[in-house]
């Protein structure tokens, strides 16, 4: 049984006194114990946040990270950084980063061994833009993305690895994929991950979707056979929509 994890990207928002203010409020409620709940904040918030954090069941993510454990990379944070941080996740391969900073699937593997060596968990991003979800493309993308993001994995560290598979299109527009349909395609993905690894191994890492998820739609999703839970930007900014995620999640 795949636990349901929920997880903020809060992508470039919240100064650090927004972001201390949001941990101190999420922190008073109370949080359903099924839901594993994280939250991806930007670096110059991480501090603050885990000592907020600190204790609680609210885990910590980071949204980027470089593969190097040091080096002359300036402007860049290496995973022992992030550890000395009391980060536990860090999102890699988003689309954004691949769109605007030129992430390759190249170096989304390098990032993805660096974090499980240094005891990061990475949730690694998948999907297609609309361009090729018009062109009936998603499956080759999904598939090529996956298997070069776990390129050169253990089975056992892929298995504590978890997707993120966020269709372009349905990245803050409000146009959210089907859950029928984001099912399909998260199943193919364990397809693959069987094909690449084996099938005990397909059937543990959890696998997201993202794209548009809010509290009254974030059900529906986890509903489905193969969803494990969501990556959320917009909904997860506000201490309502994050409370609201994890209530939605938790329901069976
Ligand atoms: O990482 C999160 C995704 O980019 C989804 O963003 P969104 O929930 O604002 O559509």
């Amino acid at each position: 049984m795949r636990q349901r994890i929920i997880a903020g990207n809060w992508k470039m928002y919240k100064t650090i006194a927004e972001a201390e203010q949001f941990a101190n409020a999420v922190k008073q409620a109370e949080l359903s114990a099924t839901v594993e709940k994280v939250i991806c904040a930007p670096f110059t918030a991480l501090s603050a946040l885990s000592a907020i954090l600190k204790g609680t069941e609210i885990k910590l993510g980071a949204q980027n990270v470089h593969f190097a454990e040091e080096g002359a990379y300036t402007g860049e944070i290496s995973p022992l950084m992030l550890k000395e941080l009391g980060v536990d996740y860090v999102i890699i391969g988003h689309s954004e980063r691949r769109q605007y900073f030129n992430e390759t699937d190249e170096t989304v593997n390098k990032k993805v061994k660096a974090a499980l060596q240094h005891g990061l968990k990475p949730i690694i991003c998948v999907g297609e833009t609309l361009a090729e979800y018009e062109a009936n493309e998603t499956e080759a993308v999904v598939r090529r993305q996956t298997e070069a993001a776990l390129q050169g994995l253990s089975a056992e560290q892929v298995s504590v690895s978890v997707i993120a598979y966020e269709p372009v299109w349905a990245i803050g527009t409000g146009k959210s994929s089907t859950a029928e349909n984001a099912n399909q395609t998260i199943a193919y993905i364990r397809h693959v991950i069987a094909s690449q690894f084996d099938q005990d191994t397909a059937n543990a890492v959890r696998i997201q979707y993202g794209g548009s998820v809010k509290p009254d739609n974030v059900a529906g999703f986890l509903q489905q056979s193969d969803i494990d839970g969501a990556l959320v930007g917009g909904a997860s900014l506000t201490v309502e929509g994050y409370l609201g995620l994890i209530a939605g999640a938790s329901t069976k």
